[in-house]
């Protein structure tokens, strides 16, 4: 099922000559930051380029819910914002939907004020692993009430009198980082985040270009946060760039499907996201950044995907995986059509996001004639070569958008077409996902009924 309604089965058949130009949406991780820090200025914020996924769309709201205006004129997102400290207590529940990132960093973000607040989601993040946030959130003060294992739904009480908190975080996860660095800005002192393995850095920038007192260091231990909390937040104005993850999809397609030629224009390339791109390259895609430049302070370049019949499987550096943690289902896929073994090791993460996602795609993989080997924390596709993949089968979503994204993307070059259940959860980050690849020559379509 999607979670706003009936389950959407869709289509992927054999395609040829994907062409074009690929522009994809805002970056998901930005566009809530942009939300959520708007709501902590004084004053009004205004972004364009926000991603109107669901997931966003559910942050907007519960911005609402804790005191901001926020609305969308024209092509611009307006966020009134209540500064540090001034959320007050939301009357309902919010409701996240798909989003870890949504609520685990409003549930940062409120920590630190004395407010009560009780937070749900659909299925999928109702299973989801909240301990990882709500554990550092104990130690600023803040009280947490969610059912067995730390799952939602919960009720985060903030702390009335919060103190500065220092934490290493135990998994490579910029979720948590952020959640920190958020319940931080409203803690007096300083608030250190110590990350052995360097995750996205998006709330760092963004907390500097909002006027807040951050700085990370390299040291023994990793990277070093710090950040002096009581700030006074300036409004900005923010340009989302694409997203690199989204990006992933059309770049994909384009590597496996004969004769194609796809631009993918101004995708930021910040090295704590781009390590997908350069995975590729390695595995000997024909993928080139052209027009390298500079924007808002982030690399930014159009990636140029061209079919690519001699990938070859190989061994990707453990130490990439936060860089390119959402793209692993999707280069599972490629590594499909490419000839011998990919092995993804450093990826237990991937068994914690919206599905298993090892499992997911592993089961899929396997039913379309791929053999795929997996342990807790890798796994390994046994590549066919280009032409060589059977397909044709029907695989489950499990109310993960990458998921449907991943196998309708196999379908373009697998030799039977492939299904999915529910391609309704492509909406949470990926909303215009079928039109843009269908506007390139993608052969994928809704289904009347489930096969
Ligand atoms: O901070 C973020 O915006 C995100 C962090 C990652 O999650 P983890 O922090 O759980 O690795 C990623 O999977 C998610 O899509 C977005
Ligand atoms: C893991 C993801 O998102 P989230 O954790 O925000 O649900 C994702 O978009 O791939």
């Amino acid at each position: 099922m999607s979670s706003h309604g009936e389950p959407i089965p869709m289509i992927a058949r054999r395609s040829e000559g994907l062409r074009g130009e690929a522009h994809v949406p805002g970056d998901k991780s930005i566009s809530h930051r942009s939300l959520i820090l708007g709501a902590m200025a004084v004053g009004e914020t205004r972004v364009t380029g926000l991603l109107e996924g669901q997931d966003v769309l559910d942050t907007a709201k519960a911005m609402r819910a804790f005191g901001a205006e926020v609305e969308k004129r024209g092509d611009t997102w307006h966020v009134q914002g209540v500064g540090v400290g001034g959320f007050a207590e939301p009357e309902q529940v919010i409701d996240c939907g798909n989003s870890g990132t949504g609520v685990r960093l409003i549930m940062g973000a409120m920590a630190t004020t004395p407010i009560a607040a009780t937070f749900t989601g659909d299925a999928s993040l109702n299973k989801r692993p909240m301990a990882r946030v709500t554990d550092p959130l104990a130690l600023f003060g803040a009280r947490a009430y969610g059912r067995e294992g730390g799952r939602l739904p919960m009720t985060i009480v903030g702390a009335r009198d919060p103190l500065p908190v220092r934490y290493a975080t135990p998994v490579p996860s910029a979720q948590v980082k952020s959640a920190v660095l958020l319940a931080g800005l409203n803690a007096p002192g300083e608030t250190v985040v110590i990350e052995r393995e360097a995750t996205r850095d998006h709330s760092e920038r963004m907390l500097a270009g909002f006027g807040a007192q951050v700085s990370t260091e390299t040291t023994a231990e990793g990277r070093v946060i710090t950040l002096t909390g009581q700030p006074e937040l300036r409004p900005q104005v923010i340009v989302v760039p694409r997203d690199p993850s989204s990006a992933a999809f059309p770049v994909c397609a384009a590597l496996i499907t004969e004769g194609s030629d796809v631009l993918v224009p101004n995708i930021g390339l910040n090295p704590t996201r781009a390590g997908l791109f350069f995975t590729l390259q390695d595995m000997g895609a024909d993928l080139a950044f052209e027009n390298e430049r500079e924007e808002g302070g982030e690399p930014v370049a159009d990636l140029r995907a061209r079919f690519s019949p001699d990938l070859r499987g190989i061994e990707v550096p453990a130490e990439r995986a936060a860089s390119m943690i959402d793209e692993y289902p999707v280069l599972s896929v490629v590594a499909a059509f490419a000839t011998g073994k990919t092995h993804m090791p450093g990826v237990r993460e991937l068994r914690v996001k919206e599905s298993d996602r090892i499992d997911a795609m592993a089961v899929g993989l396997r039913a379309a004639g791929v053999t795929v080997d997996e342990g807790e924390d890798w796994w390994t596709v046994h590549g066919l070569g280009h032409g060589n993949v059977p397909g044709g089968v029907v695989t489950a979503s499990h109310l993960d958008h990458r998921i449907a994204m991943s196998f309708l993307v196999m379908g373009l070059a697998t030799r039977s077409p492939m299904r999915v259940d529910d391609g309704g959860p492509i909406a949470t980050s990926f909303p215009i996902f079928e039109g843009l690849m269908t506007g390139l020559g993608a052969d994928i379509s809704r289904e009347g009924q489930a096969r």
